[in-house]
């Protein structure tokens, strides 16, 4: 059964705690949380005071998406926002390993994402030091996208690599994910299912979770 993510970027913001009451009484595992910067991707979303307020209601695990620049000078701070998890860009680490040591070293779980156009061959070296890859099924920056198909291969070849090694990592698929094409992921190697707009703007938001949760 995968693992599922409602992404609060599609949640009424006006409503939050609404929406984190629905999460916490739904079959969610995780609540996925994008913070961007407006520097890595072309979008500014959420930060810490958000991530505070929303990681003290919520019962389920905080799965925290850092699309922002030079993330290492803020993870400190992520965790005492509540982050249980700290996924950062492949893209913009320069020390990537030193980053993943930092997140551990707090005690969060660590997780590096690549974008679509990032091969998951790039990952070779650090595959073992993480407990999350996050494959971007979209371009980075806003919801509500076109799943974009060839990140199917990827998820295929990311599922291989860990198979082939024994590794303990989960494979978390974010972007443009649905009801139509869930068991399509999943069967491609992914774990988690990260879904915003297919959640939040359905007319049952918890019967959606449900469905994503038992494709
Ligand atoms: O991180 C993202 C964008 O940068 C994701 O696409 C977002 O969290 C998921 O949105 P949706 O399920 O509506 O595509």
């Amino acid at each position: 059964m995968a693992i599922v993510a409602p992404s609060l970027l599609a949640a009424d913001f006006l409503h939050l705690s609404n929406e984190c009451t629905l999460v916490n009484n739904s079959q969610a595992d995780w609540l996925h949380l994008d913070v961007m910067d407006g520097r890595f991707v072309p979008n500014i979303s959420f930060g810490l005071p958000v991530i505070e307020q929303v990681s003290a209601i919520v019962t389920k695990v905080c799965d925290v998406h850092l699309m922002i620049e030079e993330p290492e000078k803020y993870a400190e701070a992520f965790k005492k926002a509540g982050a249980d998890h700290l996924t950062v860009h492949f893209e913009v680490c320069r020390n990537l390993h030193r980053n993943i040591q930092q997140i551990k070293e707090l005690g969060m779980k660590a997780g590096v994402a690549i974008n679509p156009h990032t091969p998951v061959a790039a990952l070779q070296d650090i595959l073992h030091e993480v407990d999350i890859v996050l494959v971007m099924s979209v371009n980075p920056g806003f919801g509500g996208q076109k799943f974009i198909p060839h990140t199917l291969v990827k998820i295929q070849e990311l599922r291989k690599m860990i198979n082939e090694r024994n590794l303990q990592v989960y494979i978390e698929v974010d972007g443009g994910v649905t009801l139509a094409n869930a068991k399509q992921i999943t069967d491609a190697g992914a774990d988690v299912l990260v879904a915003g707009n297919t959640v939040f703007k359905s007319a049952d938001p918890v019967a959606t979770i449900a469905a994503l949760k038992s494709l």
